[in-house]
């Protein structure tokens, strides 16, 4: 019996639990909790024992937390199930895992594909019209991330574990997780590419400004290098927004010793961003507590959110179609071996009610194009199922 077949059998369950593999890392991590996920309305980060994190991206929904009464890592989910893992789901969860008779060797890969209709490019690119009149007309009103959950069936022979070991596969350099979150009844399957808030064992506190965005292919389909991708003024003014966002976020606590790395730019699967890195030795600063205190300035940061803070809020919670949930919050683990790794959820998919919803947001400034910034949404669903 391998890990991918236990798990399936678990994902039927009450029991909620989170995969998870960081950036440039072989390791897949497992946390699988014997209660419920809880509910927390306040994240302090301090206070919470080791598991993983969901939060979504308005303040007052309510952020999921699995305890991490079991915390594994696995080198492949390919591989016989750890002795480990299986006493635990016998002992604590009172479980039998069944002997599965399909064989064990990976499927092939359960293409998804989506059309988008007119009507849905004409209502998007009305609202990105809407949101450039008000960011014209209104002096301090400079940029807002609009967004759109486009829902498809689920397809045939879909699994949502070899899914999430595929996307693994696919993006090295991205944070992959599927966290399967049972009182709510959605499974989220992502590949993000940004940082929210990180704290290592050394004390190290990590952010980033992640905006701008580019198809990583050429007209002909060649991948572009980093080193030669070209931005417009409109991407280079749009991602300093945000990393200006984060360095007034540092101000208001008197961080003054950051390091500033970038903007560089960086490949994120299909797509290209520009990526400005802030990093802080909270020891040296005396400072432990930094990680809480930032992420509580910084969500939701003009990345997902806009600039200012709250007319981007009040404009997203007026205009936008649908109610994000989960989407655009961030999730992790956190203090398990006293490292924190938050990512925001973005490049990810919920699977609920027999339906799977992908969601893509983008930046509107005063100088948008609707259409262009309807086919960065397009690029950036395609992400988690290309
Ligand atoms: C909102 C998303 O992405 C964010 C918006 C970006 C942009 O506007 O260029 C780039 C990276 C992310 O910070 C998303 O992927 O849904």
């Amino acid at each position: 019996m391998n890990t991918l077949q236990t798990l399936k059998q678990l994902m039927t369950g009450q029991f909620p639990f989170a995969l998870w593999r960081l950036p440039n890392q072989k390791d897949i991590n497992l946390v699988l909790s014997s209660n419920q996920e809880q509910k927390v309305f306040k994240t302090d980060l301090e206070e919470l024992p080791g598991g993983f994190l969901m939060t979504p991206f308005e303040d007052s929904e309510a952020s999921h937390f699995i305890l991490a009464d079991l915390w594994v890592q696995l080198t492949s989910l390919n591989e016989q199930t750890p002795e480990k893992v299986l006493t635990f789901i016998e002992e604590e969860l009172g479980l039998v895992i069944t002997e599965n008779q399909t064989p064990s060797k990976s499927k092939p890969e359960v293409k998804i594909n989506f059309l988008s209709e007119a009507g849905e490019q004409r209502a998007f690119e009305e609202l990105v019209e809407r949101a450039v009149t008000k960011i014209e007309e209104t002096d301090s009103f400079q940029k807002v991330v609009l967004s759109r959950k486009k829902e498809i069936d689920i397809p045939e022979n879909f699994d949502a574990l070899e899914h999430f070991r595929s996307i693994c596969q696919k993006y090295a350099s991205l944070f992959c997780s599927l966290v399967y979150l049972p009182q709510e009844n959605q499974i989220w399957i992502g590949a993000s590419p940004e940082i929210l808030v990180t704290q290592d064992d050394q004390g190290i506190f990590e952010t980033m400004a992640l905006a701008g965005t580019q198809s990583a292919y050429d007209q002909n389909g060649e991948l572009i290098s980093c080193s030669e991708a070209l931005w417009r003024q409109k991407e280079i003014e749009e991602q300093a927004l945000v990393s200006r966002y984060i360095i007034n976020c540092f101000k208001k606590i008197r961080v003054r010793e950051f390091d500033e790395i970038g903007p560089k730019t960086i490949q994120a699967g299909n797509l290209m961003h520009l990526q400005t890195t802030f990093k802080v030795d909270s020891h040296k600063i005396n400072f432990p507590q930094i990680a809480s205190v930032m992420l509580e300035l910084l969500h939701p940061t003009s990345a997902v959110c806009g600039m200012p803070k709250e007319e981007a809020l009040g404009f997203i919670k007026e205009n936008e179609p649908y109610n994000r949930g989960l989407y655009s919050g961030y999730l992790g683990p956190v203090n398990l071996n006293q490292r924190t790794t938050l990512f925001v959820n973005l490049r990810s998919l919920c699977i609920a009610d027999h339906k799977i919803s992908l969601f893509g947001g983008c930046g509107i400034t005063a100088d948008s194009v609707p259409e262009k910034e309807w086919k960065e949404t397009e690029m950036k669903l395609k992400t988690i199922i290309g």
